[in-house]
């Protein structure tokens, strides 16, 4: 099983996922981007926002993506693997630019991950407030930097991205204490697994 935890900018993805692999000892857990070697450089690279053209900012996600599919997530399919983010976050990101068609945001997604996308995504959802009181709190990314309008855009781009890919995704109050959110994923696994027999 295959699953990814979405959310803007703190929403609190990092903090579930160090939870939920306690629940989960023999899991996966990985990221994107930096969920490899080659990704770790790429990280560096696009987080340190010096790429002037949007366009080279969206295919070094790529890149990572598509290193990411081949080195973890392929040869890992018959684990269970949780995902800090995933492609949903790819189109995204990316449809808030708005520079790139929906149409090419899939294929360029499709080629990347040979159309390999999990099975569920838990989207951690902010409200205005908490994720400006979370932001105030940390130094700031590149991305971070472009304030929390545009994240909070990117927040509902992420609904619209799961439904492009058809990736199911399932909603949770990221402003619910740290144990019931983990208590509500947890939940869900359950469910899902159940449901798949
Ligand atoms: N449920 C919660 N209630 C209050 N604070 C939280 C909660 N979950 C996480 N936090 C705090 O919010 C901040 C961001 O959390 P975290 O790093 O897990 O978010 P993230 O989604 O992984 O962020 P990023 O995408 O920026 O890496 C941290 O200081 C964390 O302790
Ligand atoms: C996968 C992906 C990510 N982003 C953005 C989202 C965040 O601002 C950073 C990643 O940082 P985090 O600490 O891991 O949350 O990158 C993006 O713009 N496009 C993508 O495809």
């Amino acid at each position: 099983m295959y699953i990814a935890i979405e959310g803007i900018d703190t929403a609190g993805k990092s903090t579930q996922i160090e939870a939920l692999k306690k629940h989960f000892p023999d899991a996966v857990i990985t990221k994107e981007p930096g969920g490899t070697t080659i990704g770790q450089e790429i990280r560096k690279l696009v987080l340190s926002a010096k790429t002037q053209s949007k366009r080279a900012e969206f295919l070094l996600f790529l890149a990572d993506r598509a290193e990411h599919i081949k080195e973890v997530i392929e040869p890992n399919l018959h684990k269970m693997i949780i995902s800090d983010r995933s492609a949903v976050s790819g189109v995204a990101y990316a449809l808030t630019q708005g520079n790139i068609s929906k149409k090419d945001l899939i294929s360029l997604n499709d080629f990347a991950t040979k159309k390999i996308y999990p099975q569920t995504i838990y989207l951690l959802r902010l409200t205005k407030q908490e994720l400006e009181h979370r932001l105030s709190q940390k130094e700031l990314d590149g991305i971070e930097l472009r304030g929390s309008e545009y994240l909070l855009e990117i927040q509902e781009s992420i609904k619209e991205a799961s439904l492009l890919l058809g990736v199911p995704l399932i909603e949770i109050d990221a402003t619910k204490n740290r144990d019931e959110i983990t208590k509500e994923i947890l939940n869900n696994i359950k469910n899902e697994t159940m449901l798949k027999g």
